[in-house]
């Protein structure tokens, strides 16, 4: 088979990390192509962030209809159809879909249809399975992996009965109970998204809280708020079979507990997809089930870079589309320069949202010692709240390093909390010190004005 040479560069993946850095590098004037096995836009816009944040709006327009008596508002029947709402969902993806196809033909991009793996260190073989017959082979002066990750499930008996996130977008219909297995960001989101949907949702935990790596205090914030609203949070349970038909299952626990359901999402984490890449055959060194790259995203094979989920480093859509853009600058233009994995904001879209930028009052703990930090925080009943009288209260809290005055963490638990943090994340990230935030006039009323009115 003859190999088709004419690439400075051949992105393997066109997810975020991939899409960014194949627009970018064409922007500098390489000559890219870019291999997609399954739908352009990867699984932030496919299955992931894009359709997890529509079906939360989803969720989130159904309690406000709760709320509407208390604005006397009354309202004469209302109609739900699930069904449509996952229709529109689906709709709205195959939309952005065809606009970042749109995006890579106006960039110049090559696109491949197909799966790459890597046949040596110099050549991509591609195939129109994962891992069947080769039907082209391509090779570029350099390479970059952004393969992403898929969802790993426990190795127990029945578990082909059981979801993955990916299987919740393409729903037609949803039972009436549903059991979320894990207490990370996919479970506490769809555990939300499917009780603000109308599900009964038991949600197992097999640790002592929900959202391990959070600030304590928040990630039991938000524990508290999903009892309030009826989810049933099992903590330290496990588990060990699930049985049945389709629609009729029965989750069994290691503590004799039997949870009869009509489906069963496994949110029990990610993993880099790194089966069938050929990554020996490149000689792409792994470390722990991950490509291991330098502060650069480069891999052990000085041509071949990996950016993203792949890398496990921060799994987030913003992170990839960063280290894919520094890769192409570094590599193509004219301004190298490296990602910053430090003071990142994040944000888990359950109901009540919760989110956080720098180190939890734990981790500042660990670091500065208890002497060394002050905490200030503040939990109160939202005025949105006031009227309905019911829902989540908000916490706000910071975490200022006593010696310096600077705050280190800035997080919260509430309405809006993802749009109020991206914003205090510049303060955070410029060095703002509690008595810039105190000199801060408020905004009032707002929810955040407690950032800047706490004693
Ligand atoms: C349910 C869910 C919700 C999420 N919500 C958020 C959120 O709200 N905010 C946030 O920041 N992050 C969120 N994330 C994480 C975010 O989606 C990922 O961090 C991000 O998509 C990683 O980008 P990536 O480029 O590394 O990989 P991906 O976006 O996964 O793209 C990898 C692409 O490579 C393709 N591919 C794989 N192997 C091959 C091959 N051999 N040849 C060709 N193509 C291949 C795949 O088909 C895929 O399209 C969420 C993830 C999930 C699962
Ligand atoms: N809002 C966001 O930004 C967002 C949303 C979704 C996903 N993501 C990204 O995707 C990644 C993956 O999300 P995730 O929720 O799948 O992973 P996660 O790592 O956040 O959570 C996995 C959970 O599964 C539990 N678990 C693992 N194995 C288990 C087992 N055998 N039995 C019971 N529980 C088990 C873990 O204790 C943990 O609670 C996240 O880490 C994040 O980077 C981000």
């Amino acid at each position: 088979m003859a190999i088709e040479s004419t690439f400075d560069l051949i992105v393997l993946g066109a997810g975020s990390g991939g899409l960014a850095a194949a627009k970018r590098a064409a922007r500098h004037g390489a000559k890219v192509a870019i291999v997609e096995g399954d739908r352009v836009g990867g699984t932030c816009v496919i299955r992931g962030c894009v359709p997890k944040k529509l079906l939360v709006y989803g969720a989130q327009a159904r309690h406000q209809l709760n709320d509407a008596p208390a604005y006397g508002l009354t309202l004469g029947s209302v109609e739900s159809s699930v069904a449509e709402l996952f229709r529109r969902v689906r709709a709205e993806v195959d939309r952005l879909n065809h606009l970042h196809l749109g995006f890579l033909e106006k960039a110049g991009v090559a696109r491949i249809d197909g799966w790459g793996r890597f046949l040596s260190d110099q050549c991509i073989g591609i195939a129109t399975e994962r891992g069947g017959p080769i039907q082209r082979e391509l090779s570029a002066a350099h390479y970059l992996v952004a393969v992403g990750g898929r969802p790993v499930r426990p190795d127990i008996p029945g578990i082909e009965h059981t979801w993955i996130s990916d299987d919740m977008f393409n729903l037609e219909q949803l039972p009436k109970e549903v059991v979320v297995v894990g207490a990370g960001f996919i479970a506490c989101e769809f555990a939300c998204i499917l009780r603000g949907l109308g599900v009964e949702v038991t949600q197992v935990v097999r640790g002592s809280g929900l959202l391990r790596g959070f600030d304590r205090e928040l990630a039991d914030a938000v524990l508290e708020g999903l009892r309030e609203q009826g989810i049933h949070v099992l903590l330290e349970r496990t588990v060990s079979a699930v049985s049945g038909q389709p629609g009729d299952l029965t989750v069994q626990m290691s503590d004799g507990l039997a949870l009869p359901c009509g489906g069963v999402l496994m949110a029990t984490g990610r993993r880099p997809w790194l089966e069938g890449l050929g990554l020996d055959a490149a000689g792409v060194a792994v470390e722990q089930g991950r490509i291991n790259v330098d502060a650069d995203s480069r891999t052990s094979v000085a041509h071949i870079y990996a950016v993203g989920d792949v890398t496990d480093r921060v799994n987030l859509t913003p992170v990839a589309i960063d280290e894919g853009r520094a890769f192409a600058d570094s590599t193509f233009g004219t301004r190298p320069r490296q990602v910053n994995h430090d003071l990142l904001a994040s944000a888990v879209f359950s109901d009540p949202e919760l989110a956080t930028v720098g180190l939890s009052e734990e981790a500042a703990i660990d670091r500065h010692g208890v002497d060394g930090v002050v905490i200030h925080r503040a939990r109160f009943r939202s005025m949105s709240r006031a009227l309905p009288a019911t829902g989540p209260r908000c916490l706000l809290k910071l975490v200022v390093e006593t010696s310096t005055d600077r705050v280190i963490g800035c997080h919260m638990v509430g309405e809006h909390a993802a749009e109020i943090i991206q914003m205090a994340a510049i303060a955070v990230g410029m060095g703002a010190t509690k008595a810039d935030f105190d000199r801060t006039m408020a905004l009032h009323p707002s929810v955040s004005e407690e950032f800047v009115t706490m004693g």
